[in-house]
């Protein structure tokens, strides 16, 4: 029992006052973090390209836990300017950043440019612009960046090939960073998070382009959706995890949370880096 107040208590003072930056807030998974660290309280600054949307939950979330907890600021994180001037907004109305979760995604295969612009051009911007305000060895406090992906980064998905090879992006330009041999010195943790299908509104089969809905359909039923909670508390055990730099987290309804390591392995003399199983 004591040990379980102890866990609480080191939760709430991990992300207690600590600023957030958030793309694709408004709805969703983007939501329901949104939701979670203000439960903890934590102070988040949250973008959408819905702007109804965005306004809508920035009322609902001030409402209930105040406001000056909760900002939504309108951007397209696709374009580089819009992005940027939200980033600098959080900075300024929350005096600093301390995690930074890219979020924002769309699935659209008759889109390819625009899946890879959002999907993954938006996580390497969002990323940057993190770390270079984050990084302890600038005058930066530290902190977590926190890319989220999907299943569809560590496998080939026939049915959406360009929303797989923008995840595998993510993916790759994340564990990158995260072996930067000046990692210690940022003192900015990288980590990506891997979940299976869940119910939200990118769960539109109208949005799949040209396939074949009734197929897809029928493989989602058959596979069935992990819950949102379930993928929240992932990205909590991200933020937590002290030592986790590199993490990839995947979140399964079948295998729960379990991280996926990534090593480098010799072969020939060859460094290599693999994706092996769970620990
Ligand atoms: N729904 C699923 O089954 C899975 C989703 N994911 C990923 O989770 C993340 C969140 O997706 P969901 O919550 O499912 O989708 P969602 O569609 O419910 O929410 C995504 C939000 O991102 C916003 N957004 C889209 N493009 C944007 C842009 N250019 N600029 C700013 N905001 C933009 C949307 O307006 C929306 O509010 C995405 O990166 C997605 O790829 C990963 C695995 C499974
Ligand atoms: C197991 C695949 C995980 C992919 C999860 C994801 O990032 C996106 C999920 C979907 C969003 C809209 C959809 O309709 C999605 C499902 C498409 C993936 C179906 C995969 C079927 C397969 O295993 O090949």
């Amino acid at each position: 029992m004591l040990e379980d107040i102890n866990t609480v208590i080191v939760i709430v003072m991990d992300t207690r006052d600590k600023g957030v930056f958030l793309t694709g807030g408004a709805q969703g998974l983007g939501r329901g973090i949104v939701v979670k660290l203000l439960s903890l309280g934590a102070k988040v600054f949250f973008v959408d390209v819905d702007v109804e949307r965005g306004k809508a939950t920035q009322v609902e979330l001030q409402t209930q836990y105040g406001a000056d907890v909760v900002f939504f600021q309108p951007a397209d994180v696709s374009d580089g300017e819009q992005h940027k001037a939200a980033f600098d907004a959080a900075v300024s109305t929350l005096g600093a950043v301390e995690i930074c979760v890219n979020n924002a995604g769309i699935m659209a295969e008759d889109k390819w440019e625009k899946v890879l612009a959002v999907n993954a051009g938006s996580h390497i911007r969002g990323s940057l612009l993190a770390l270079e305000h984050m990084r302890r060895d600038r005058g930066g406090r530290g902190g977590v960046i926190i890319n989220v992906a999907s299943l569809a980064a560590l496998y080939p998905k026939s049915i959406c090939p360009s929303y797989t090879a923008s995840k595998h992006a993510v993916i790759g330009f994340t564990t990158s960073w995260a072996m930067n041999p000046d990692h210690k010195d940022h003192g900015v943790r990288w980590c990506c998070l891997c979940p299976a299908t869940f119910q939200s509104g990118m769960v539109d089969l109208k949005r799949l382009g040209d396939l074949d809905t009734d197929t897809i359909a029928e493989i989602l039923q058959k596979q069935g959706f992990v819950e949102i909670s379930q993928v929240v508390e992932g990205v909590m055990k991200l933020m937590r995890d002290p030592d986790n730099n590199g993490a990839i987290l995947e979140v399964s309804l079948e295998k729960g949370a379990r991280y996926r390591r990534r090593q480098v392995v010799d072969r020939d003399g060859v460094s290599d880096l693999v994706v092996v199983d769970t620990y």
